[in-house]
């Protein structure tokens, strides 16, 4: 059953284009030349109840916009979006309920109040009942450890409890689903852990439905099962992670220790498989050497009997491409 439903979405936004120094701006006042930006064009795509979503694409692709439509703070020029059976720009004081959302950039807690305050506050704000807040807190307590701070003020939290009070505000009223947009970003990997971890773990015990925008592709890789991709406001990718490395992973990355690193200037992969721009990277530190190459121009085999007729190494072992290197090359070449 899909609890979210967006049907050919569209986006524009008209820009008024001025002209150079004090005459064109005279010019624009009297007669504005406006240009318009088309940022989400025709998107359709569906979630079910309790899926983990990776929304992604490049810079400017139109990620934030689409989230500004699904959480009510835009209205589509055209198409439409449905939550749980309610259209967000419609009655938004009735959908907030439904909905928590984290913008990892910034905090929607009160700086100066202590973290108790704040949650008794947001407490009253969604109308939560004294029992329900009460077992609100403990399950959240027990996934965000959020006592060893709760009595100080948001100003004087890390970024990591600032993001785990974020996201215990967020769903502080149990909401259907959680959007949350950059959840790590500027993390320590021990701290993105923990986050990741509490994510999954309120979804699997609430059922929560995460829209988990992010440029961190390990969270993707981590979280999600599937992945929405849009660019330049289109969609461009809508399917399971393992899909798309079975479609697209066709790079391998062959690591090998070398018994001296001097014997590497015997190794000429390009030369020897014309394996030449995206199809072939080497990183070689003196110790452990990382190629990666193309398996659909070369194949494994052939790869490793070069490799090992020429070179005596002390360790080898070929990988499949992670998923982060699939989806780089997928911004950089387009699907
Ligand atoms: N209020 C606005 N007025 C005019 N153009 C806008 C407005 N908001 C967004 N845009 C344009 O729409 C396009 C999509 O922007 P959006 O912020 O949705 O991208 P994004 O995928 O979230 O990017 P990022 O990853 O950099 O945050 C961009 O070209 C942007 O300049």
């Amino acid at each position: 059953m899909f609890l979210i439903h967006i049907e050919n979405l569209k986006k524009e936004f008209k820009k008024t284009i001025k002209e150079p120094g004090l005459k064109g701006s005279i010019k624009s006042l009297f007669n504005p030349k406006v240009e318009v930006v088309t940022a989400v064009n025709d998107i359709s795509f569906h979630v079910p109840k309790g899926e983990i979503l990776g929304f992604i694409g490049p810079n400017g692709a139109g990620k934030s916009t689409v989230i500004k439509m699904l959480t009510g703070i835009l209205t589509p020029t055209s198409g439409r979006c449905e939550i749980n059976g309610q259209v967000p720009y419609e009655n938004r004081k009735k959908y907030v309920k439904e909905i928590g959302v984290v913008f990892g950039q910034r905090t929607q807690l009160w700086w100066d109040l202590a973290l108790r305050e704040t949650y008794a506050v947001l407490k009253e704000i969604y109308q939560v009942p004294d029992k329900e807040y009460k077992e609100r807190m403990a399950f959240l307590n027990e996934v965000l450890d959020l006592d060893s701070f709760i009595t100080s003020p948001v100003r004087t939290l890390s970024l990591g409890q600032r993001m785990r009070a974020d996201i215990a505000a967020s769903m502080l009223h149990n909401p259907k689903v959680l959007f949350l947009d950059e959840p790590t970003i500027g993390l320590d990997v021990v701290v993105k852990d923990n986050i990741r971890k509490a994510i999954q773990k309120i979804n699997a015990e609430e059922g929560t439905t995460v829209i988990l925008t992010t440029h961190d592709l390990s969270d993707i890789e981590l979280l999600c099962n599937r992945i929405v991709m849009i660019d330049k406001g289109n969609l461009v990718y809508d399917g399971q992670i393992n899909e798309l490395k079975h479609k697209y992973g066709q790079m391998r990355e062959l690591c090998f220790e070398l018994k001296d690193s001097s014997h590497m200037s015997k190794l000429n992969y390009a030369e020897k498989f014309s394996l030449y721009g995206d199809d072939l990277s080497i990183e070689n530190d003196g110790v452990l050497a990382k190629i990666r190459f193309n398996s659909q121009k070369v194949s494994v085999q052939d790869m490793l009997k070069y490799t090992l007729g020429n070179v005596n190494v002390s360790d080898i072992n070929v990988k499949d491409a992670d998923i982060e290197e699939i989806i780089r090359r997928l911004y950089k070449e387009g699907v």
